[in-house]
């Protein structure tokens, strides 16, 4: 693992959208389409309303979430308005969505159909991922009921329930995150950052973000 100290959150933000956007760009000189998979939650905002404005072939690109909170996208909680309001708009509008929520009362009853759906954008070209002061990436909560599937299975999505977890998840395996050409994992904050500390010398079951941790560069600013 490689970590980028940054004096400010700010300048993170703009300097990991201009890393993510050089990747892809990369990639297109190589490969017809290239792949972006981010995370939600409150920290990549910012990286959002940077990237989304970068002169990129988006059309070219496919663009989706590394998890998914199972609520509809009328709901404040979903990681998909999100994504439509700052990622998704500007130049970044012309990106193709993949998404891992469909109308349907819980994700087992979609797993097949969206983890079917991902076939285009795997093996993804970039990760972006955040972290929890709980440890979790993505929707691999320590003490999630389908834990050991997401960490070591071979399946591309896992439906996850955990304790830390409002609400039923869907979320991308550690197989998949792990396959992709670069991972990127985002901090901020003195409590992320011993969290990040203590998971280096703990098992993924205990700490599941430190089945991502080999190879990826975590970047990380205090405020
Ligand atoms: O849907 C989600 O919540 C995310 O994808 C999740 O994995 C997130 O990255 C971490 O929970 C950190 O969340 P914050 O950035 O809000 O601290």
């Amino acid at each position: 693992m490689k970590l980028v100290e940054y004096p400010d959150a700010e300048m993170m933000m703009m300097d990991l959208a201009d890393k993510l956007a050089s990747e892809l760009s990369s990639a297109l000189r190589a490969n017809d389409t290239a792949s972006l998979a981010v995370p939600g939650g409150t920290t990549p905002g910012p990286i959002f309303d940077s990237l989304c404005a970068v002169d990129l072939d988006w059309a070219r690109v496919q663009v989706m979430l590394t998890d998914e909170r199972w609520v509809p996208e009328t709901s404040e909680r979903s990681n998909t308005r999100l994504l439509r309001e700052r990622l998704l708009t500007d130049r970044a509008a012309a990106a193709t969505y993949l998404p891992l929520y469909a109308d349907a009362p819980t994700p087992e009853e979609k797993l097949a159909e969206l983890a079917a759906s991902l076939s285009p954008a795997l093996p993804l070209t970039v990760a972006l991922l955040g972290m929890g002061a709980d440890m979790h990436t993505a929707s691999i909560f320590p003490g999630a009921d389908q834990l050991d599937l997401a960490l070591q299975g071979s399946d591309r999505l896992v439906a996850m329930r955990a304790p830390g977890a409002p609400e039923p998840r869907i979320t991308l395996s550690a197989t998949v995150l792990n396959a992709a050409m670069s991972r990127h994992i985002v901090i901020v904050g003195g409590e992320k950052r011993a969290a990040l500390e203590r998971a280096r010398h703990l098992s993924p079951q205990e700490a599941p973000v430190a089945a991502v941790l080999n190879g990826a560069t975590v970047h990380w600013a205090e405020a």
